[in-house]
C-alpha cells in the first residue's frame, strides 16, 4: 500500500492583520495567501512595512490574525488553545531570528537541548550529536555564546530550531547581522537542509543575494502578494535583484 502525500507544511489563506496606530488603522497583512510545499524553501521580500515580519510571525502562530486561516501541518491554528498551540508550535515549527537569541549562560549544545520534550530524553543525545555534526560545530559544543561567532551563533540556533525535527523552519533575516562570508555559508546551510534533509524552509530577506538560495521568491507590497519570482536554481543575485525591481517598479541595489 502507498504511504499517504505528507500534509502540506503551510498554508496560508487570505490573511488580514491590522494595527491601529493612534487613530489610524494599519493594514500590515490584506488579503495574504502562501502555500509551501514539502521540500520547498520560499523566500519573502518586500520594502520596509510591507509587512514580510507580521507575516513570518502569524506563519508562526506568534499573533492572532484578523481574518483567514494559517495552516501548519494541516492543523488550523486558530482551533488550538494556547497552551496546546505552544506544544504544536515546538513540536512542528523551528524559528530562527537575526539576533539568534540563545540563552548566554548555557553551552552550544544546552542550547540546542534546550526546546526538547522531556518524550525526547532517550533520543536526545543521538539528535543532538547529529545536528552538531551536520552544522559542523561539534569542536565548539562546550562553547558558550558569547565565545562564539555570529555565524557559529547562528549555526547553533538552526540546530536548537531543528532539535524537534519541525515540519517547516521560518527564518527571519537568518543573515542579517553576518558579513558576507558567515552570512552565504548560512544560506548554503540552509539550502542543505532542504536539498539533503528534505526540509520546508520560509525565509524573510530584503537582499536578493540571500533571496536567491531559495526556490520561490514572494515578494509583498503594502500587505499584499504583489508577485513570484522563480529563481530556477540559477543563484544569480543580479537576476533577482532585476525581477524583484521590476516586481515592485523601482531601484533596488544588490
Ligand atoms: N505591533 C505593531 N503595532 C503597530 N503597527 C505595527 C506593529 N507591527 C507592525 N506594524 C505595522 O505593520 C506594517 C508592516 O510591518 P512589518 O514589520 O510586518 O513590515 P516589514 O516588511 O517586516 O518591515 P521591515 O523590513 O522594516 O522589518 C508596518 O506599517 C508597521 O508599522
Amino acid at each position: 500500500m502507498q504511504s499517504p502525500d505528507p500534509p502540506t507544511p503551510l498554508h496560508v489563506q487570505q490573511i488580514v492583520k491590522t494595527y491601529q496606530q493612534g487613530t489610524a488603522k494599519v493594514f500590515a497583512l490584506d488579503g495574504v495567501d502562501q502555500k509551501v510545499e514539502p521540500g520547498e524553501f520560499v523566500a519573502i521580500m518586500g520594502a520596509s512595512g510591507s509587512g514580510k515580519s507580521t507575516l513570518l510571525h502569524a506563519m508562526a502562530g506568534l499573533i492572532d490574525v484578523d481574518e483567514g486561516r494559517v495552516k501548519l501541518a494541516g492543523q488550523d491554528l486558530s482551533q488550538l488553545s494556547d497552551a496546546a498551540l505552544t506544544r504544536f508550535r515546538r513540536d512542528n515549527l523551528g524559528i530562527v531570528f537575526q539576533a539568534y537569541n540563545l540563552i548566554p549562560s548555557l553551552t552550544a549544545e544546552d542550547n540546542i537541548r534546550l526546546p526538547a520534550p522531556k518524550r525526547m530524553a532517550a533520543k536526545l543525545d543521538s539528535i543532538v550529536e547529529e545536528l552538531l555534526d551536520r552544522l559542523d560545530m561539534t569542536a565548539r559544543r562546550h562553547h558558550k555564546p558569547g565565545a562564539l561567532s555570529g555565524g557559529e551563533q547562528q549555526r547553533i540556533a538552526i540546530a536548537r530550531a531543528l532539535v524537534c525535527n519541525p515540519t517547516i523552519l521560518l527564518a527571519d533575516e537568518p543573515t542579517g547581522s553576518l558579513d558576507s562570508i558567515s552570512g552565504t555559508q548560512i544560506c548554503e546551510l540552509l539550502r542543505n537542509l532542504v536539498d539533503q534533509q528534505g526540509h520546508s524552509i520560509v525565509m524573510v530577506t530584503h537582499e536578493p543575494h540571500v533571496a536567491m538560495w531559495a526556490d520561490r521568491i514572494c515578494v509583498l507590497k503594502d500587505g499584499t502578494n504583489l508577485a513570484e519570482l522563480r529563481t530556477d536554481g540559477c543563484r544569480n543575485p543580479q537576476s533577482v535583484a532585476h525581477q524583484y525591481q521590476q516586481a515592485l517598479g523601482g531601484e533596488v541595489a544588490v
